[in-house]
């Protein structure tokens, strides 16, 4: 049963962050065993890509306990044999006692298990499985079912938490993205490519255009064409390229062709126009040029007019129409208001070693209204690939959502907080310390004191203090205890805050080896003091009982919830398993980590 919240925002109470310490499997190399296997299930499950419509990627790896891999299987398209069932045939008798790697969940669309089943029949006896399904009506189901069964299951980022299980969730989740971003926001995933010069220009200043790129780089062009759904250019590009928008490798699959035109002033010969092998889609606004939409018709192409053309609407609509992966291969104008509209997840820039010049000639990014450098958007995740004499650079404009904090069954959400109905959650926001609920922050100026591992304490200004400072702790090196010395003294969280996430960045080799793992812990242990020491705070934490508590930072997407929910919120997710500990405290408390001030 999902929590389905305040618009946008759902939450799952069943965090990365609850099977800490104690059920760390910190065994370096079965993790680097696991994050192998995991990856080469989503190596394996992205090869349909581009020879079938948009589908989830799925890939299953089995391997015996001596670790030879002895079956692997990949989804086709929907509705072909499920991966596990492949894998499970290739292995035969070597199914028995193996592992199976899914790079994700099952889906079980239909309510016959196919998938699981196969895994059971076999008597493979443990999985580990990359992310659950991201759609919320089938997350979870198949784990269920596994685990009901006596089988081990280990999900990544649950069961198993270090860096190597993080890269390894990571491809995961790339595999997948197109079916996450669906999962999670009411659009497709979008990316806009474009060819441009060494001089910045997708055209001549004439407005030619054909061609920037080399051979090499079309035929990536068209594998990204069969990766999609729908290929969208606007009215100019039509007018003025004539374009055909075909994926031309071999047995590709072929994307709906989309034209985006206002005017509708379009030719009335357009190789577009010939839907013998493809069919096109001309989006419009409403009333446009109803003579030329009953010529489109009569040519088999679809016309669709939107009250307001606008991208947002156009990929709202496409969503709806069960699209999951759009290309945009417009020119400038189109492009920044898609961009500006936010629908742009990706971009793949093809640059050419060439020089047109012109001080007309269009850029692949119109106007987004920017005047300060400061202001332009970072791209994510960036990879550079030398294509024949061109290089791609890709990048994500916005982080692949994290479909996690969607779930979780009624039975995991009692289970961590009892105190919330699954069915009518409320949930409490919190985030500046002036806020309502802002002494929830680790901002708020609640002093801890803390013990130290030579014995002696040490009493920080805030949780935030305490925070920073433990990135350095333990480590030899003079600059850490410097770093820890300069985030004392700091006079603020927020100075503390910027100090320790500066010398973070600037002196990665000052951070104590294993604070990925540890983070998770130490906060925990700073809120617990915080909570502990002040009993109103106590008090109004156990007040909150039977709410979700979502700390709402906009940009922090690991402790705070994000703009839409696509956060974890995991300093939410602590406080209310805080709460819960609470709740059912015995007279032992939290002496051993936290010292009375
Ligand atoms: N090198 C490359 O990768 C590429 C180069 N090009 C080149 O770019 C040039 C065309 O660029 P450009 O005019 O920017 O591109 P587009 O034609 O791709 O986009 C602009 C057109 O899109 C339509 N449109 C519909 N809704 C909107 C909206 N909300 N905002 C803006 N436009 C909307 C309008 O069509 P209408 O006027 O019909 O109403 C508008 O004229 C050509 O010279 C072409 O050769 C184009 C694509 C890729
Ligand atoms: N000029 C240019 C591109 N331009 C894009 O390709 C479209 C033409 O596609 P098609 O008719 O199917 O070959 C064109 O309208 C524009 O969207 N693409 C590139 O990879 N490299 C290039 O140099």
């Amino acid at each position: 049963m999902a929590l389905s919240l305040v618009a946008g925002y759902s939450y799952s109470l069943l965090g990365k962050g609850f099977s800490i310490s104690n059920s760390l499997h910190n065994n370096n190399s079965h993790h680097a065993r696991d994050a192998t296997y995991i990856k080469r299930a989503a190596e394996i499950a992205d090869s349909s890509s581009g020879f079938t419509s948009p589908h989830p990627n799925f890939g299953c790896v089995l391997v015996t306990p001596s670790g030879k891999v002895a079956g692997e299987g990949y989804l086709y398209a929907q509705g072909t044999r499920p991966a596990e069932v492949q894998a499970v045939e290739a292995a035969g008798p070597w199914s028995k006692g193996a592992t199976a790697y899914l790079n994700m969940e099952p889906g079980d669309c239909h309510g016959d298990h196919t998938a699981a089943s196969a895994l059971v029949q076999a008597k493979v006896t443990r999985v580990v499985v990359g992310m659950r399904h991201p759609l919320k009506h089938l997350q979870g189901n198949a784990i269920r079912a596994l685990r009901s069964e006596g089988l081990q299951v280990d999900v990544l980022g649950e069961d198993l938490q270090s860096k190597i299980i993080e890269e390894a969730r990571k491809s995961c989740l790339v595999v997948n993205t197109p079916l996450i971003y669906r999962a999670t926001s009411q659009v497709p995933f979008s990316f806009l490519k474009y060819a441009i010069t060494a001089d910045g220009k997708i055209a001549a200043s004439s407005g030619h255009a054909a061609w920037i790129t080399s051979k090499e780089s079309r035929a990536r062009v068209f594998e990204l064409r069969g990766r999609s759904d729908a290929v969208i250019v606007g009215g100019n590009t039509v007018r003025r390229d004539n374009p055909r928008l075909t994926a031309r490798h071999g047995g590709a699959h072929m994307p709906l062709r989309v034209v985006m035109t206002k005017s509708l002033d379009l030719p009335d010969e357009a190789n577009l126009w010939d839907v013998s092998d493809v069919p096109t889609m001309v989006v419009t606004q409403r009333g446009a040029r109803k003579s030329f939409q009953k010529i489109l018709a009569s040519k088999g192409v679809e016309v669709v007019e939107f009250d307001i053309l606008n991208p947002r609407d156009v990929m709202e609509y496409f969503h709806d129409r069960g699209y999951l992966s759009i290309m945009w291969e417009c020119g400038g104008r189109l492009a920044a208001s898609a961009i500006s509209d936010g629908v742009i997840h990706k971009v793949y820039a093809f640059l050419a070693p060439k020089i047109i010049g012109g001080t007309n000639a269009q850029s692949p990014v119109g106007e987004l209204g920017m005047v300060e450098m400061t202001q332009a958007f970072d791209l994510l995740d960036v990879c550079y690939e030398q294509i024949g004499p061109d290089m791609l650079m890709s990048g994500s404009l916005q982080p692949i959502p994290d479909p996690t904090p969607i779930i979780p069954s009624e039975n995991e959400t009692l289970a961590i907080d009892p105190t919330v109905n699954p069915y009518e959650p409320s949930i409490i926001f919190f985030y500046k310390t002036w806020d309502p609920y802002g002494a929830f922050s680790n901002f708020s100026a609640h002093s801890i004191k803390m013990p130290e591992e030579n014995g002696g304490n040490v009493t920080w200004s805030s949780v935030e203090h305490y925070y920073q400072a433990s990135k350095f702790m333990g480590v030899s090196d003079s600059g850490a205890k410097d770093c820890i010395g300069k985030i004392i003294s700091a006079k603020s969280p927020e100075e503390a805050a910027k100090v320790g996430r500066s010398m973070q960045r600037l002196h990665p080799n000052l951070v104590r080896a294993d604070w990925e793992d540890v983070k998770i812990d130490v906060m925990y242990s700073g809120l617990r003091c915080k909570f502990s020491s002040y009993p109103y705070l106590k008090s109004m934490l156990l007040a909150t009982s039977g709410s979700v508590l979502v700390e709402a930072s906009p940009h922090d997407l690991f402790w705070g919830g994000g703009r839409e929910g696509e956060g974890l919120n995991y300093l939410g997710r602590l406080l209310m398993r805080l709460r819960s500990e609470f709740l059912g405290e015995s007279s032992t408390s939290s002496e051993s980590t936290c010292l009375a001030l």
